[in-house]
């Protein structure tokens, strides 16, 4: 089987990464790569790391670029996907690394991120309840944001085995590489250095929505998020603690039981044997998701840290693999479990 794929928003970080795991796919040809501003310039100046492709010109974004592959993956900022997506056509694959597909409530997109509604695409987050099923055949699919894609994993076992009751706090550390290529004055090297520094703080971040419609179908009820977010002088990784009140009678044995449960045969998913705790440097590079709980008795809570590269399992990788599935490859195809160190 040849896979002819295209990547629109080749020169950027989600674009960078998904070339890079492409280029690993036994199964994919790697046909147009489009953008905007760079368009006519060689791959090679943006996406250096990318050696095999760096003579292939990048070409504009449009759909007749786009035309003639299997699969179109679309790293472009939000709002360019379902126009783009309309005029692909029903058997054509378009797995989309932006926003504008993920929330199921229409009200919550215009809340968020604001305009109309582009409609609700499969989840590209296999290892949610329920989510792999709805990936088998898809012709579209919602990559998740990269802070739910942590958050949500970290969670779910709890929920979907009643453990924990849906009042919930995220506190995510971000490398820089979530903001994009694009110039931001608070990201410039000077600012970012030596400091970790929290933004969109009080409920303020557009992934908050997220993380509350993927708990809240887990749990079957409304969840509650409080998200908090801190970048951190790192270029890749997110390390995400999260924690929820434990429900009577839940304790650290039925805890891990229901995480091994839910894991245990997942090939990207490893919660940690006690005392090893997630780091981000472990995950750089590859599609694994590490994880570890706690039990907080103090305060009754469960605690779970979760470790991904926002740019791999928190984008990329996630993508790959949800196209894997699609199209009823092996889900694991092309996607690196061992990372790199130091
Ligand atoms: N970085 C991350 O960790 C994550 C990113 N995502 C999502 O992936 C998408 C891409 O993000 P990222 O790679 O970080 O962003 P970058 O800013 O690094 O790259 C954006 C890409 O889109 C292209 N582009 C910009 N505007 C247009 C346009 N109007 N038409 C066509 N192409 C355009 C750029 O091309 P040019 O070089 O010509 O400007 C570039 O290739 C976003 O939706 C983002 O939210 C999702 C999860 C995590
Ligand atoms: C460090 C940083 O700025 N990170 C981004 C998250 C990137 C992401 O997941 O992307 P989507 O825009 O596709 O939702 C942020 O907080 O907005």
């Amino acid at each position: 089987m040849t896979v002819k794929v295209a990547v629109a928003g080749a020169t950027g970080y989600a674009g960078g990464e998904l070339l890079r795991l492409l280029l690993a796919h036994p199964e994919i040809e790697i046909g147009a790569l489009t953008a905007a501003s760079s368009a006519g310039s060689p791959l090679g100046q943006h996406q250096p790391h990318v050696a095999p492709l760096a003579e292939r010109i990048v070409a504009e974004t449009s759909p007749e670029t786009l035309a003639g592959h299997d699969v179109v993956f679309l790293a472009l900022p939000h709002g360019h996907s379902a126009e783009i997506a309309a005029k692909l056509g029903p058997d054509v694959l378009v797995v989309d690394l932006g926003a504008d597909h993920r929330l199921a409530d229409a009200s919550d997109w215009q809340r968020w991120y604001g305009g109309d509604h582009a409609g609700t695409w499969p989840y590209g987050l296999p290892e949610l309840p329920g989510a792999r099923e709805k990936l088998r055949g898809a012709a579209r699919i919602a990559v998740p944001g990269c802070f739910p894609t942590g958050g949500s994993l970290a969670l779910a076992p709890a929920f979907a085995e009643r453990l924990v009751r849906p009042d919930v706090t995220v506190v995510a550390v971000t490398g820089t590489s979530g903001a994009g290529k694009s110039l931001k004055p608070h990201l410039l090297g000077s600012e970012v250095m030596g400091s970790a520094s929290a933004y969109g703080v009080g409920g303020a971040h557009r992934h908050t929505p997220e993380f509350a419609q993927n708990l809240g179908l887990v749990a079957g009820e409304r969840v509650t998020v409080s998200f908090t977010p801190v970048l951190a002088p790192m270029p890749r990784g997110i390390l995400t603690t999260a924690s929820a009140p434990l429900r009577p009678g839940a304790d650290l044995a039925s805890v891990r039981a229901a995480y091994e449960k839910a894991y245990d045969a997942e090939p990207f998913v490893r919660l940690l044997p006690e005392g090893s705790w997630p780091t981000t440097a472990a995950t750089v590079g590859s599609n694994n998701v590490q994880l570890q709980v706690a039990i907080d008795e103090g305060a009754g809570r469960l605690v779970v840290v979760a470790a991904i590269d926002n740019l791999t399992k928190g984008t990329a990788g996630g993508a790959v693999q949800s196209m894997n599935i699609a199209l009823g490859l092996p889900e694991t195809t092309g996607l690196p479990t061992v990372g790199v160190a130091p």
